[in-house]
């Protein structure tokens, strides 16, 4: 009798991996139309799924989430007892909320091509959006993965507690501050022998200072046996870390690209194409509003220096570009953050997401045609994290950089110096001194429409003045070689802030508050009125204490925090309560602090059972 030949598989097929994919994960793959592994996959997920610790470095947007995904499904789904009540078997750790959120719902597609997960997913869902269910629901039998999310601001800590013992995760994805405080309760289990993996996605940022309490508490509370992934498409600047997070012969995969030169050494997507405009500061948003007309672009990243700049531009740029700005920054609560990170993804029309490196990293939107970055990044390994935003699995994208003609042309080599290839843009848009000078004045009629605008341009100058000064290389981003009217009419400013880089750079500035600027005579500062009445009421009144300050207290996010939260006699009771336990609480340890979280929501829990009049014991 003639054997009976298997069907041949596609190399580089999820189907050719060894050891297999289950089927229900190749289903997912060919729903998705991913018909072969990208490099890193191929590589990564069978050494992953062998009892391998990883050091995984790929460029931008070639599918290092599913890389580390599907290990952790599959080794999950086949261990002995995946789904005991509290332990937890595997940890992914991002750098930032959207991070996080992205990785978890990546999760959450793949499972719903699993039966017994989908349905519980499903069941978790609908009673998330408070439907009513069938009293008589039975999970389908068999092993199961259940993700949770921990990320500061969405929810409170005590929420995430009750979520884990109603929910029982077996996968945590999360930030690290709150991922430390939910393992560092009694009902988180991190066992030996019971804990799998542990993924830290975008492994180098989480390795540097910022992070690295709390990712070493984590390490910490984590067994020493276990399976340990850092992946990141610029992670070989952290390999003198690795021991830190307990790697001692780690397999190092790096899934460069061909450059030129036939050299396997890349660090960035064949598909994406990097280029930069040096040009004098006011004739850049003229030339960035020809190409993004030109080029028909619908949707794109817009990276800046600071917070502040990004407040300010995100009300100036709507009309300058004609296009619609979300802005996003870490000062932004994380209900805000998200709204319009999905306002973003979900545009129809033409539109500029503004933001700063807290969105350097990992968010993949799809149909990213153009990343343009005002200002360059603090950190030189953003460049690449920033650019790849674009260009991503394989579709065209371009990244424009735009530096100040002179000394900031050095940055080009700067980057080839770590392999990062940038040319000049192959189309510059010819702008004349008059496109300037209308894009400065039409900058400058915003300003003059209400006095807040025109804070807000001083306190952002001034923070981006600053950056530039403290967190550039200076011998290419040198302050004394600024051209500060050019700057300073690029920005529209009617005046120049106070600030001590201009007494030393510009110290003319200081007698003259518009020196250089051009602002015309028509120009009345001490007349602009603000748009709030309240401040105009008690600058009548004499009373300058409602006037912004720069920073901090007083600043216009100050003020309007202030503003929300009207101080009645019994908040201000309230409020002396929280402040002592407050007081309280940063004199106890983190276990400690946990500790009383659970005892909190065990007391609101018995309330709400009791319909919110139990009288409990005070704390
Ligand atoms: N095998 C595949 N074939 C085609 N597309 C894929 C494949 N695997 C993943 N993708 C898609 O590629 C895109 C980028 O994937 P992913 O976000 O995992 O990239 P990344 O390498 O983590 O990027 P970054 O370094 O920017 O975080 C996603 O939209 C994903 O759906």
């Amino acid at each position: 009798m003639a054997e009976k030949k298997e069907p041949q598989k596609q190399p580089r097929s999820f189907e050719a991996l060894t050891p297999e994919l289950s089927q229900w994960i190749l289903d997912f793959t060919n729903a998705n139309g991913f018909h072969r592994t990208t490099p890193v996959q191929g590589m990564a997920i069978p050494l992953l799924m062998g009892n391998k610790d990883l050091v995984v470095e790929a460029v931008t947007g070639s599918g290092k989430t599913l890389s580390f995904l599907i290990p952790i499904v599959e080794r999950l789904l086949k261990a002995e007892e995946p789904n005991r009540k509290g332990y937890v078997r595997s940890i992914v750790l991002a750098p930032t909320k959207e991070l996080a959120s992205q990785i978890c719902d990546v999760l959450v597609s793949l499972m719903n091509f699993h039966g017994p997960s989908a349905a519980r997913l499903n069941r978790h869902a609908i009673s998330q959006f408070g439907e009513e269910m069938e009293d008589d629901w039975q999970p389908p039998p068999g092993p199961y993965i259940m993700p949770q999310l921990l990320t500061g601001g969405r929810s409170k800590l005590h929420e995430d507690l009750s979520a884990f013992s109603e929910t029982n995760p077996n996968v945590l994805i999360g930030t690290p501050k709150r991922l430390l405080e939910v393992i560092q309760s009694s009902r988180v289990n991190l066992k030996r022998h019971w804990f799998d993996l542990l993924v830290l996605d975008e492994a180098d940022r989480l390795l540097d200072a910022n992070f690295s309490s709390d990712l070493h508490h984590i390490l910490d509370a984590l067994p020493k046996e276990r399976r340990t992934g850092l992946f990141s498409a610029s992670v070989s600047e952290a390999v003198n870390e690795l021991v830190r997070v307990g790697m001692r012969y780690p397999f190092k995969i790096s899934a460069k690209v061909r450059s030129k030169s036939g050299a396997l050494d890349k660090r960035t997507p064949e598909s994406l194409r990097l280029s930069f405009i040096a040009c004098k500061p006011s004739h850049k948003l003229p030339k960035l509003k020809h190409i993004m007309a030109e080029q028909k672009v619908e949707k794109t990243i817009l990276y800046v220096s600071t917070r502040a700049g990004v407040d300010y531009w995100s009300h100036v740029l709507p009309e300058i570009l004609n296009v619609a700005v979300f802005p996003l920054h870490g000062d932004h609560k994380a209900d805000l953050r998200a709204k319009n990170l999905r306002r973003f993804r979900d545009s129809v029309n033409p539109a500029i997401l503004l933001t700063t490196d807290v969105l350097a990293r990992g968010i993949d939107i799809s149909d990213v045609d153009l990343v343009v970055q005002i200002d360059v990044p603090s950190q030189p390994k953003d460049f690449i994290h920033r650019c790849g935003r674009t260009g991503r699995a394989g579709k065209k994208g371009t990244a424009i950089t735009f530096l100040n003609e002179g000394s900031e042309a050095e940055y080009v080599p700067f980057l080839a110096m770590q392999n990062v290839t940038v040319t000049p843009h192959p189309s510059i848009p010819t702008t004349t001194e008059e496109d300037a000078r209308i894009c400065t004045q039409q900058i400058r009629s915003i300003l003059q429409r209400r006095r807040e605008m025109h804070d807000r341009s001083l306190k952002a100058f001034v923070s981006w003045a600053q950056a530039y000064n403290k967190t550039l290389p200076a011998d290419i981003f040198n302050i004394r070689k600024i051209d500060w009217p050019e700057i300073g009419k690029s920005w529209g400013l009617l005046c120049w802030p106070k600030m001590p880089e201009l007494r030393r750079h510009l110290p003319e500035a200081y007698t003259d508050r518009t020196h250089g600027l051009d602002v015309s005579g028509d120009v009345d500062l001490k007349n602009l009125a603000y748009a709030d009445k309240e401040i105009m009421e008690a600058l009548a009144r004499g009373d300058r204490s409602l006037l912004p300050k720069k920073d901090g207290k007083g600043s216009l996010a100050d003020l309007k925090r202030r503003k929300e939260s009207a101080w009645s006699a019994q908040k201000d009771a309230k409020s002396k309560d929280s402040r002592r336990l407050a007081d309280k609480q940063s004199k106890m340890s983190q276990a400690e602090k946990t500790e009383a979280m659970e005892l909190d929501d065990l007391v609101r829990k018995r309330k709400e059972a009791d319909g919110g009049e139990w009288e409990g014991f005070d704390d």
